[in-house]
């Protein structure tokens, strides 16, 4: 655990995590009246959005089927579109994200896609440091004075003239900002996130020809809509900004969200940019919400994939959704990354993503997402041989008719070995490199973040307790078989990467999260949340 300083403000706000001249920078006492505004307004509502969340569970729990909302049919049926789209998000065929590492920001900018989204959340680790660094870091990059040397070989980066438009991803609404005491509880990671660029660069932006952009994810209801909607009055209010002038992107990636993807844009349609479908968490929260259902279990984690019947049904409402209300719909990622040094597998990774990227455009996406500079050029090649204008909102997809019984389909499939084997290995090698402040790792010549280990653990859970968790070849996923797979997958890792390095790169911390995870009764809603506890 590292040394705290402790910071008294006014406000009755305490600073618990350590104070340097970055932490000073950003939480100016400007900054943090701002902060506390927003805690004193707004967190009360966020816990009682959470428990909501927890009440649906227990009615799931009790058999109640997902289905769209009676009392908002009003909604879905009327006639209503989002507020004009600003001409600086006309365009997002292409947007590359990555976690707010300085270098990262500056080459994601200067990647030639469209868009940028900073993430602080799956691709980011919140420790303190980059929470804070990560606001330096985008406060230069709006200001155009970030710069980077890397300390290893002296290169030095800036920014290009021509630059991707900015969009920032704040945490969930679950997540606390341990560091930051209000009245002696912690902030909400969402908002301090949020209040923070919003407070240090909203004019600056505006100032610039662009505004704050953000994405919000993991919503799980259009209440949750309503509740950044009015955040985003109040903060407007506040700075005496227009109201529209923030516009918001939400994740759609889970599978309540999904029935209500009408309402979500509605609630914020003065503030909506579009919805995305961030397919890793939608997954995670299929198997997350459902889990107590005896007729839902899901194949390895390899085995579901975009065209799977119940991923197109949730794209494709997605885009018509977004179409019939004036908004944009992006894609997803790819999980496939650049193989540097074997030409053949490199290929085949760029020609799954290409393919993937094609679906997507074919469907009438308006955009996707890359995980890497390097596939910057295949996903545009695919937007720009189908996509004519800056987007297709005009295609209004009126063929598409999805049911609650579509978006529910569980995917077929087997469960096998390797993939138990992969989700044991993964996941702790995930966890330990996100306990070490890094959030998104390649694995595997894949893309890993806190979205994709969520599957690999709740997989392992559901699978161990499921009547019908059995692998392939017909053995019954017990948890001494559990036992024996993890043990045999710790033993191959400490293998390659030695003793020490298991001892010290926070492996022994992960391989324990990941086995209470597994075993404990009470399925936890994120894993980010007891990783936060010992998370320094
Ligand atoms: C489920 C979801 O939420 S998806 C969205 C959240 N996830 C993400 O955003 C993941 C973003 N991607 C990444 O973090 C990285 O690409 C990884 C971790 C997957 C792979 O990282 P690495 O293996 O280190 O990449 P690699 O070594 O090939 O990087 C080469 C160069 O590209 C840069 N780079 C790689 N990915 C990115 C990125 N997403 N943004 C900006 N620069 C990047 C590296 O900084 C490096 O730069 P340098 O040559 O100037 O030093
Ligand atoms: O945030 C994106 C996802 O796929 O999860
Ligand atoms: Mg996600």
């Amino acid at each position: 655990m590292v040394e705290l300083a402790s910071k008294k403000v006014r406000f009755n706000i305490d600073v618990v995590g350590e104070m340097t001249a970055w932490t000073e920078e950003i939480l100016t006492p400007e900054a943090l009246e701002f902060l506390y505004s927003l805690h004193d307004t707004f967190n009360g509502r966020r816990k009682e959005l959470l428990d909501k969340r927890k009440q649906r569970q227990q009615l799931l729990n009790e058999g109640q089927k997902l289905d769209y909302l009676e009392e908002t049919k009003h909604i879905r049926e009327g006639d209503w579109s989002v507020a004009p789209i600003p001409h600086d998000l006309q365009d997002r065929r292409v947007e590359i994200t990555g976690p707010v590492d300085r270098k990262m920001i500056i080459n994601a900018l200067n990647s030639g896609a469209k868009a940028f989204m900073a993430d602080f959340e799956d691709a980011t680790s919140p420790t303190w440091s980059n929470m804070i660094n990560g606001q330096v870091n985008l406060k230069d990059a709006v200001r155009r004075t970030i710069e980077f040397e890397q300390p290893s070989n002296g290169k030095t980066y800036s920014l290009n003239d021509e630059t991707a438009v900015l969009l920032v991803r704040t945490r969930g609404l679950h997540l606390d900002e341990k560091h930051l005491l209000i009245d002696g509880e912690p902030m909400a990671g969402g908002l301090f996130d949020f209040g923070l660029y919003f407070f240090h660069n909203a004019n600056e932006l505006i100032a610039k020809g662009t505004a704050p952009y953000f994405y919000l994810p993991k919503l799980e209801s259009h209440l949750e809509a309503r509740f950044w909607n009015e955040v985003f009055l109040f903060a407007q209010e506040r700075l005496e900004i227009p109201v529209g002038t923030i516009r918001a992107t939400v994740l759609i990636e889970t599978i309540t969200a999904a029935f209500e993807m009408d309402e979500i844009l509605y609630e914020l349609r003065d503030h909506a940019a579009g919805l995305n479908c961030g397919r890793w968490d939608y997954i995670f929260s299929f198997i997350k919400r459902l889990r107590n259902e005896l007729d839902v279990i899901l194949p390895d984690r390899g085995q579901v994939m975009m065209t799977s019947p119940f991923m197109r049904a949730y794209t494709q409402l997605c885009i018509q959704t977004c179409h019939k209300r004036n908004a944009f719909a992006l894609g997803g990622m790819a999980a496939q990354i650049p193989i540097r040094n074997n030409p053949e597998a490199n290929e085949e990774a760029f020609r799954k993503v290409a393919e993937d990227k094609r679906w997507e455009v074919t469907d009438g996406h308006d955009g996707t997402w890359v995980a890497h500079p390097g596939l910057v050029a295949i996903a545009m090649k695919e937007f720009d041989k189908q996509m004519e204008g800056p987007n297709q909102v005009h295609r209004k997809r009126e063929d598409v008719k999805v049911t609650a019984a579509d978006l529910l389909e569980v995917p077929t499939g087997t469960i096998t070995e390797d993939g138990l084997r992969m989700n044991c290995s993964v996941g702790v090698q995930y966890i330990a490199s996100w306990l070490n402040g890094n959030g998104a790792v390649p694995i595997n010549h894949l893309m890993e973040d806190a979205a994709t280990a969520e599957i690999s653990r709740s997989q392992v859970w559901q699978w161990i307790r499921h009547p019908e968790g059995k692998l392939e070849d017909g053995r019954e996923i017990t948890v001494d078989l559990f036992h024996e797979v993890f043990e045999e997958e710790m033993s191959k890792l400490k293998a390659s990467i030695g003793e020490k390095e298991f001892r010290f790169g926070k492996y022994k911390e992960a391989s324990e999260l990941f086995v209470k995870l597994t075993l404990q009764e009470e399925f936890e809603e994120f894993l980010t949340l007891p990783g936060y506890g010992i998370l320094h």
